[in-house]
């Protein structure tokens, strides 16, 4: 694998899935494949699990690992061509990528959408750049539009949770005040299109996905007929993709309770987190014995472990 960017660089995701799920039994197994290589994680925005597992994932298989919160403490860059920078931002993408791919030979980065100009964010200006500068493979720690370690994740977590051959997996849009991005809801898309699950997606009208990640997906407005069997309730707030980045609406009656996982089939619950109790998920479900998102997050050292050693392999 070249670089990780979403489920296309992936060309067999069973054996993806099933490495991921080794390296959880035995984490230590290709402890030499990045031997005197270096990882660099840029973070442009906030993290803890991402962070965290893919230092550990990294140094599980023995790459060194440079993290840095380029929001933070380095200089503002800017993404665009043939601008004059006369602005905040004091270097461009140009020379920060080629040089920090002088030092690093993988680069993760995380950058969130801005959710200001859709086509902006959609076209992924700062993955782009970074993958045409700095010349070595690229991870997606989360993007505008995706985040294919934590998709990879649930991917796993399905598996090893599902008692169905083929599950009932429900995206559920679960209330919030703040604009969130569509990153975690387009990427579960377009990771549950090649798994053998039934997929279903409720939300309120106005915050239909992007087509392109949908595919397969069933699209029900009414969120209890939505939850009818399901075998996991995937919850995710999005703000809308048509009225790009506005809140509509953050309706109480859409947070998942113990009510509404009675509708279920004996349903898990799974979140990326993080989440806000009692606003998106009530304790009653978070506390008890539907949920996955403890499990689903230790899975994300795997997800990266995974990852990160077909992008090794593919250095060899
Ligand atoms: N990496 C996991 C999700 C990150 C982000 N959530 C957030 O920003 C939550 C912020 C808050 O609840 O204040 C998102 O939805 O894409
Ligand atoms: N789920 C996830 O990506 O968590 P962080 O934002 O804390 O990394």
């Amino acid at each position: 694998m070249k670089h990780f960017l979403s489920v296309k660089d992936v060309t067999d995701l069973n054996q993806l899935i099933t490495s991921g799920i080794s390296a959880k039994r035995d984490p230590f197994a290709d402890n030499d494949l990045g031997k005197n290589k270096t990882i660099g994680l840029l973070f442009f925005n906030s993290s803890l699990r991402t962070r965290i597992s893919t230092q550990k994932a990294a140094q599980n298989l023995g790459l060194h690992v440079i993290t840095m919160n380029v929001g933070q403490d380095g200089w503002g860059l800017e993404m665009e061509e043939g601008v004059v920078m006369n602005g905040d931002k004091a270097e461009h993408v140009k020379e920060a990528a080629a040089v920090i791919g002088s030092y690093c030979d993988i680069i993760g980065i995380r950058s969130f959408a801005e959710l200001q100009d859709r086509e902006k964010d959609y076209a992924e200006i700062v993955f782009q750049q970074f993958k045409k500068y700095a010349e070595v493979p690229i991870i997606n720690l989360e993007s505008a539009t995706r985040h294919p370690m934590q998709s990879l994740a649930d991917c796993m977590t399905i598996e090893e949770f599902k008692i169905k051959e083929r599950p009932k997996v429900v995206l559920s849009w679960l209330p919030h005040f703040k604009a969130l991005p569509q990153a975690v809801a387009n990427s579960f898309c377009e990771w549950m299109n090649p798994m053998d699950v039934e997929l279903v997606i409720t939300h309120p009208e106005g915050y239909d996905l992007d087509p392109q990640f949908v595919g397969k997906g069933q699209v029900i407005y009414d969120q209890d007929k939505a939850l009818e069997g399901a075998d996991f309730v995937y919850g995710k707030n999005w703000s809308s993709y048509q009225h790009y980045g506005q809140v509509l609406t953050s309706d109480p009656s859409w947070m998942i309770t113990e009510a509404k996982m009675a509708l279920t089939d004996n349903g898990k619950f799974m979140h990326c987190l993080p989440l806000r109790r009692n606003m998106k998920v009530a304790d009653e479900v978070l506390d008890g014995p539907r949920s996955l998102v403890i499990e689903q997050a230790a899975n994300r050292e795997w997800s990266a472990q995974a990852a990160l050693k077909e992008i090794l392999l593919g250095l060899m």
